[in-house]
């Protein structure tokens, strides 16, 4: 007979909304920062929007490679993993879009993209996606932070887009660009991959997989610093 799942047992068949209400203040924190609020009622600093969307065209390169690196990892898992390719793989063609989207956006900004130097919280954040590209990280602990990487811009900008928002419209596309609902579709589906991978993980790589989803938040509220000019 089966038993009575216990709390941790529970607690490991959603783990992704078990941290969420765990860590509910920092997620809160990357996901509703004053930078996204000030696009959303419309008083967002137009060099602060420049000046991110700049930096971000750096990182999104970075971010290219991350993503080409948890492809890999994918591949490697011995068990079904060809479902979880193809969620990757497309999350790679929408990044081919998004590179071709930043340029365009720049030259309608007037932000030359080849002049745009990393600041250091930049340089920091691709330095941690450095470090998950490792072949020593596992797959579930750098899913769970690419699922977080994706989910933070999803929640912000469709925060933008909800009704009765004052978001400017010459934004509006940069916050349909992430806040749309294929998109959200698309965080949904890494979420369920991410719950699942955990479901069956070492408490180990659970541990591991938080500390990951912690250090994104992390980055991410201090990537909408340093664009607010906070550094
Ligand atoms: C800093 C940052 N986080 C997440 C995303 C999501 O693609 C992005 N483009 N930039």
């Amino acid at each position: 007979m089966e038993g009575k799942k216990t709390r941790e047992e529970v607690e490991k068949i959603n783990m992704i909304d078990t941290w969420l209400t765990k860590h509910r203040l920092i997620y809160v924190g990357a996901t509703r920062h004053p930078f996204i609020l000030s696009i959303r009622d419309g008083t967002v600093d137009l060099s602060s929007f420049k000046t991110w969307l700049g930096q971000d065209y750096i990182f999104v390169r970075a971010f290219v490679s991350f993503v080409a690196s948890v492809l890999i990892k994918a591949w490697k898992e011995s068990d079904d993993s060809a479902g979880d390719m193809e969620v990757l793989l497309g999350g790679m063609a929408a990044l081919n879009d998004e590179v071709q989207w930043f340029k365009k956006e720049a030259s309608k900004w007037g932000v030359q993209l080849s002049d745009i130097v990393p600041q250091k919280t930049n340089q920091e954040y691709c330095r941690f996606l450095e470090s998950l590209m490792n072949s020593e990280v596992k797959y579930n602990v750098a899913i769970t932070a690419f699922w977080a990487i994706e989910a933070v811009y999803q929640e912000s900008f469709a925060h933008c887009l909800e009704e009765g928002t004052n978001t400017p419209l010459d934004l509006q596309e940069t916050c349909q660009r992430w806040g749309n609902d294929g998109f959200g579709q698309y965080c949904h589906s890494l979420k369920q991959i991410v719950n699942r991978r955990l479901e069956k993980a070492s408490d180990d790589e659970i541990k591991q997989a938080e500390v990951a989803l912690l250090s994104v938040l992390e980055h991410e509220v201090d990537f909408w610093n340093m664009s607010c000019g906070g550094a």
